[in-house]
């Protein structure tokens, strides 16, 4: 009896605790989300199409601004509206800050020891931290400023340069080296570009498998394919090679900072900083924290490949569509090119502080990274908890997609959303800095992009230096209009076989290559179609 007894608490408990469980679930999914047809297996993985930010949103005209696909294993819902994004990144950012977890990310960045893909946790917390206030605050940005206006510069100069020696120069180069370098010197220092290709190699094979989706992410018991074609070998490969690259670049930054103690030369008490690149400040920040909190050497080589996994093709690709869109409208341009050259007058070059007085020209970028956000499906999120949104059941544990692009071409919130207007945003207050939901190029609330000053001042630069300097105009009489626009993700075989939430990174780290070039002629750059 007293046997009995014993054993009736712990299965009332356990009754009372599934009940909950299971009603939770229940609750959650009260009301279902709409959802495609799906194919046995692969679920819907063959609506995603080569741009996926297309197809959701033409999948979202019909099922609605919030719609649930399978893909493959996984369940991911997908937003469409400013309304569901500021849902889920404003009124409910905290259950949806977390990261699915992705093999690929999460093999190149030391396991997701970095702040873009690691999940949402106190690592997090503390690497998110370390990359705002330490970073990319607005300060640390402003002390670039000097690499800033020389790569732009050299950039200008190597144009002029080209087009002197060969009729033809490829811009789209030039803005990625000009990007590139950028980057390299404010994260390690230096450039590592021209005689170090082993650099510039990795790093294009690293930006690639970021846009590859592996097919056990999706389909766990078909993970063999990913070993069996060679993919699985080839992203340890590349982490290895980013590895024992980053290892150096830590060595070198060591063996400095004890040369300098060495003759006395320590900056670790020295309040100007301006001189440090992020691996210095990273290994400062280790030593100064040792005993509190303690930083990992593979913590800091995380950070920094963050910082070209997620900085240098989106702002390469931001400034490639301004270009392009400029070129496609030369009243725009015209306009532009008056405000620049007015602004800077007869002084002959432009100085950061100049680009304050560019209204006209912050217009033209934020248009463009309206009609052309180089995430377009951001970074997926996932859920932490059951939840609604918009009346809608999510569960704990969804993948969430929001189509950043889409809702840059809502014709209820835009006007004429198809048409290149900078116009537009001259006399609103709207922003990308996650606070107006209808236009959200670098996504919003906690894991929001903490790039968005570095790249602006990049971006804003890099444009006005090459109007000022350059006409554009298309040889042989073109018109503006028959630029190909035709977006590029650089989908390959394995990306064929990918899904929504990697489509993500592929869009994010894909960059657009225009087949566009310029043609020097009468001291006049010419964009040619190839
Ligand atoms: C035009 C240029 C850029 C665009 C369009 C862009 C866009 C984005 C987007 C959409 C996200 C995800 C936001 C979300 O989930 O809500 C993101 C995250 C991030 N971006 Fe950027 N980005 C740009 C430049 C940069 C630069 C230059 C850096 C650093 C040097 C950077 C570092 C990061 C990091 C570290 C994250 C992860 C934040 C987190 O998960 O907590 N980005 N970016």
């Amino acid at each position: 009896m007293a046997g009995l007894q014993e054993l009736i608490i712990p299965v009332i408990f356990f009754i009372t605790l599934a009940f909950f469980l299971l009603r939770r679930r229940y609750t959650a999914r009260k009301i279902q989300l709409p959802s495609p047809g799906k194919l046995p297996i692969i679920g819907n993985l063959h609506q995603l199409g080569k741009l996926p930010h297309r197809s959701l949103q033409s999948l979202s005209k019909r099922y609605g601004q919030l719609m649930l696909l399978h893909l493959g294993n996984v369940e991911v819902v997908v937003a469409s509206s400013a309304a569901a994004a500021g849902e889920i990144m404003k009124n409910q950012d905290l259950i949806f800050s977390n990261r699915p977890e992705l093999s690929i990310p999460g093999r190149l960045l030391y396991g997701g020891r970095d702040v873009a893909f690691s999940r949402y946790a106190d690592y997090w917390r503390q690497m998110r931290s370390i990359c705002v206030l330490q970073l990319l605050s607005n300060k640390k940005v402003r002390s670039f400023r000097g690499v800033r206006e020389e790569e732009t510069s050299l950039m200008v100069e190597k144009i002029e340069q080209l087009g002197r020696s060969s009729t033809v120069v490829n811009l789209s180069d030039q803005l990625l080296g000009m990007s590139n370098g950028v980057i390299c010197r404010v994260a390690l220092g230096r450039k590592y570009g021209g005689e170090e290709n082993r650099f510039k190699r990795i790093l294009a094979e690293f930006i690639e498998l970021f846009g590859t989706s592996p097919v056990g992410d999706y389909i766990p018991w078909l993970a063999w394919i990913d070993r069996v074609n060679g993919l699985d070998a080839r992203v340890e490969r590349v982490a290895k090679l980013f590895d024992e690259f980053l290892e150096d670049v830590v060595r070198d930054h060591r063996d400095r900072k004890k040369l300098s103690a060495m003759v006395g030369d320590d900056d670790d008490d020295d309040d100007d900083d301006a001189e440090l690149d992020f691996v210095d400040i990273l290994l400062q920040f280790q030593r100064e924290n040792e005993n509190t909190s303690p930083v990992e050497d593979e913590a800091i080589k995380a950070l920094i490949l963050d910082m070209f996994a997620a900085g240098t093709d989106t702002s390469f690709a931001a400034m490639e569509w301004t270009i392009a869109e400029l070129i496609r409208n030369p009243t725009i341009m015209k306009t532009l090119q008056n405000e620049v050259r007015k602004v800077v007058g007869r002084k002959g070059e432009i100085e950061e502080q100049d680009l304050e007085k560019m209204t006209y020209l912050k217009a033209v970028i934020k248009e463009s990274l309206r009609l052309h956000p180089p995430s377009p499906l951001l970074v997926p999120r996932e859920s932490t908890q059951d939840t609604k949104v918009l009346g809608y059941g999510v569960v704990s544990g969804t993948c969430v997609v929001i189509n950043a692009w889409a809702i840059g071409q809502d014709p209820t919130l835009w006007e004429n959303p198809e048409e290149f207007s900078p116009e537009r945003f001259l006399d609103t207050s709207i922003d990308f800095k996650g606070q107006h939901f209808e236009f959200i190029p670098f996504g919003a609330g906690r894991r929001g992009c903490p790039g968005t000053a570095y790249a602006m001042a990049v971006n804003e630069l890099a444009i006005a230096k090459l109007v000022h300097k350059f006409n554009f105009t298309l040889p042989n009489g073109g018109r503006g209009e028959d630029l190909d626009m035709t977006e590029a993700n650089g989908i390959t075989v394995h990306k064929k076989k990918s899904n929504a939430c990697n489509h993500i990174k592929i869009l994010m780290l894909a960059t657009l290559y225009l087949t566009s070039y310029l043609l020097y002629k009468n001291n006049e750059f010419r964009l040619e179609l190839m």
